[in-house]
């Protein structure tokens, strides 16, 4: 990161008023892990055979050849240097393929963790192997053209055949064709495939089977296997996102993945402690995007913004004082410090989640799933609720950008593109928030009946104060207990809501599509009271552990901006039933604007300490050093249209027709 620095950003870095480091270790959780971040950031980013060349100015085939290329490249130097820890991968990988999709992804990030998750110990030591030294390179094709929340409602069928002990997979219908699995389009050779099973006539719902889709010797189709490329999509240009369709393909019985639930070689059907232990991939991946594409993506949006908004100077504050830096006028402070907070609280959060999910995980795997629904519920809600409002902030800092933020030289289309379809996969968000809505209201009527929750939900066992003690000098502990209120109220509403309409005779699935509305608040509702909570929680384990008291007091700051700026965004919620007086709500909104003045000479130094490189944000506009004007128009040349000066369509339209408009 050497080099001259724009003197107005240096200008930044020479005021910032806390101990940088000790920043970058509470984000990235321990001072290992940020050692560790760095040296496989490092193997990465200076490895003079990785092209980091960005995708910008390639055809999508191209685009597609290049990220095959670099993945193969990668995967060599992994075996070269013998990475094997996942984390040490992923970082690894994250920065030769900056918000882009390997060609592998899905085999890596679905494929591997079902094996893991699904396949009996037997099997997994047949499957594993393979995978992990890409014997077998495989995907995760579960949604079809006509389904892809409704899993039950998947057409693909796997039958039974005990005469030959093999499953005839099959795609009924031009619905059931496969569409959208990742890699499936050209790169992978095997599929994890989500289907119907039926055996001896019963249909026992969606299970997973593993399907070579591809020979291993020239990569054509296997028998009585359709593959294609989906076509282009909104972003995700270098990803071949596949459809598939089976014509009676028959996999030999130990196929189907059967660590939960089984089928003898006879047809017998062992079923699974809980069902839907079968879906554990997908927690897995929701519990995973929380950090790596919702807090990572906005945070890196937040660092453009920020440092181009210390460049760019524009209009006046004072009549004649020359132009300010756009980051002087409040209204852009405003609209960029909550999308930082945002960003620092959904990493906090995700640490949280994080833990979660390993350790109820864990218990999984001693046959203990008493915690299965909370894990669903929370993750659930944490996938919607993060991905939701990351890509909003995403727009707000590229808006923030003006109209270089609409060029690809800001780095934000990227960014977004590739952070956009996490409001859709792996579950749509609205179907998340009603999952989670699903089992609060659960939650709610256990509450009732004097049971005691656990972790996230246990906010539901105790009526909070009818009104907030918030005060002029508003403090953490009071708007956590805001957000609690708030969650209790609105889950308690859907719930009342819900009793309501079944009480008045309405069948109980009509009553849940009736209060959608409602039960959709409730789960946001919860989703942001445990960010808060975590934000609040972060602060407190970082005190106890002796960090730097000017590093607790910047993110004391922050994560109050967090809470503030929610509360102004839905003080409708906040003061309904006057839980929040309208002298309260004036508390809170001069809270807020103290909170941008206070941060805003530490803002560069809240971006430089997520620590991301150049290479990472391929950005003219958010680049360390701030030379922002001197490489606009090097970047530009690089288009294919600058290569000539006069294009060859002036020749074949634009001349001939001013010819003969000039003979007129
Ligand atoms: C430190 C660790 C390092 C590790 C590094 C690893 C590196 C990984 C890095 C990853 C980085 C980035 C990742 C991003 C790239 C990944 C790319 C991903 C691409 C996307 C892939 C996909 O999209 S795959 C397809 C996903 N599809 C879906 O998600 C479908 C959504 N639908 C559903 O989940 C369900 O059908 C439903 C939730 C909608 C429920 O359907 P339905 O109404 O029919 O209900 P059911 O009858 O099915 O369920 C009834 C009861 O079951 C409960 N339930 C439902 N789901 C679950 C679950 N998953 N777990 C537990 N319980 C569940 C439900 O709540 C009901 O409960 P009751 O009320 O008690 O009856
Ligand atoms: C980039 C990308 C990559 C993907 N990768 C994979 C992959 O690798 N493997 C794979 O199997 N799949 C993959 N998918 C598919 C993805 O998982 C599905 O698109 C997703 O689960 C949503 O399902 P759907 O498309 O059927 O949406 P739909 O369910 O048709 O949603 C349409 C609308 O209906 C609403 N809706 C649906 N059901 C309900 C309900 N019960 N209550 C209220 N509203 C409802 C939704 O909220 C939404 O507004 C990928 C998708 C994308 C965009």
């Amino acid at each position: 990161m050497a080099g001259t620095v724009n003197p107005d950003l240096q200008a930044e870095r020479d005021r910032i008023s806390f101990e940088q480091e000790a920043l970058t270790n509470a984000i990235d959780g321990t001072p290992e892990k940020t050692e560790k971040r760095r040296k496989y950031a490092n193997l990465a980013l200076n490895d003079p055979d990785f092209d980091m060349t960005s995708y910008n100015f390639l055809s999508r085939s191209e685009k597609y050849g290049a990220a095959v290329e670099k993945t193969v490249k990668m995967i060599k130097k992994i075996g070269k240097l013998g990475i094997t820890d996942p984390t040490d991968l992923y970082i690894y990988r994250s920065h030769i393929f900056p918000n882009e999709s390997t060609s592998f992804t899905l085999h890596a990030d679905m494929f591997i963790p079902t094996l893991m998750g699904q396949a009996s110990p037997k099997q997994q030591s047949k499957w594993l192997p393979k995978a992990l030294t890409l014997q077998i390179i495989g995907t995760y094709a579960q949604t079809e053209l006509g389904h892809g929340t409704f899993i039950r409602g998947l057409e693909t069928t796997a039958t039974y055949d005990e005469k030959t002990e093999e499953f005839v997979i099959h795609s009924p219908t031009r619905t059931s064709l496969k569409w959208w699995p990742g890699n499936l389009g050209k790169s992978t050779n095997h599929a994890i495939v989500m289907a119907q099973l039926i055996v001896k006539g019963q249909n026992y719902g969606p299970h997973p089977f593993i399907v070579q889709i591809r020979s291993l010797e020239n990569h054509m189709p296997q028998p009585g296997v359709t593959l294609g490329d989906i076509g282009p999509k909104f972003g995700y240009d270098a990803n071949d996102n596949g459809f598939m369709q089976f014509d009676h393909v028959r996999i030999p019985r130990e196929n189907m993945l059967m660590k939960h639930s089984r089928v003898e070689p006879d047809g017998t059907y062992i079923k699974a402690k809980n069902s839907k232990l079968t879906y554990g991939t997908m927690v897995f991946v929701r519990s995973v995007l929380i950090r790596d594409v919702a807090a990572l993506s906005l945070a890196q949006c937040a660092t453009i913004a920020i440092r181009y908004s210390c460049v760019r100077r524009q209009s006046e504050i004072k009549p004649g004082a020359g132009e300010p830096k756009v980051m002087d006028y409040r209204a852009q402070q405003a609209k960029l410090f909550p999308q930082l907070a945002t960003a620092y609280a959904f990493l906090f959060v995700a640490q949280e989640m994080e833990n979660i999910y390993f350790s109820v995980n864990s218990e999984i795997d001693r046959g203990e799933i008493d915690r299965l629904p909370e894990l669903h519920g929370l993750s659930s809600a944490l996938k919607a609720f993060t991905t939701d409002w990351a890509v909003v902030g995403m727009e707000i800092c590229r808006r923030s950008c003006g109209g270089h933020g609409f060029s690809h030289c800001s780095g934000i289309p990227k960014i977004y593109v590739n952070a956009l379809p996490g409001v859709t996969y792996e579950g749509e968000n609205t179907v998340m928030y009603l999952q989670a809505a699903r089992y609060l209201v659960k939650c709610v009527n256990m509450a009732k009946r004097g049971d005691q929750l656990p972790g996230s939900v246990a906010f539901l066992n105790k009526k909070p104060a009818p009104k907030s003690s918030i005060t002029e000098d508003v403090n953490m502990v009071d708007l956590v207990e805001a957000y609690r209120a708030r969650a209790y109220y609105l889950v308690h509403m859907a719930s009342f809501e819900l009793d309501r309409e079944i009480k008045n005779g309405m069948a109980s699935y009509d009553a849940w599509n009736e209060c959608a509305v409602a039960l959709v608040m409730a789960a946001k509702a919860y989703g942001h009271y445990v960010v808060v909570e975590a934000f609040a929680k972060k602060l407190e384990t970082l005190t106890n552990n002796q960090v730097p008291a000017s590093v607790i007091g910047v993110l004391t700051l922050l994560g109050k901006l967090y809470a503030l700026h929610g509360i102004l965004e839905n003080s409708g919620d906040f003061m309904s039933e006057n839980y929040l007086s309208k002298q309260q709500k004036s508390f809170i909104y001069n809270g807020f604007l103290y909170a941008l003045k206070s941060l805003r000479p530490d803002a560069v130094g809240l971006v430089d300490a997520f620590e991301f490189p150049d290479k990472v944000l391929d950005s003219v506009l958010g680049r360390y050093d701030g030379r922002v004007y001197e490489n606009m128009l090097e970047w530009a040349m690089k288009d294919e249209l600058n290569k000539t000066q006069v294009h060859e369509s002036y020749f074949k339209h634009i001349r001939p027709f001013v010819k003969q408009a000039s003979k007129l």
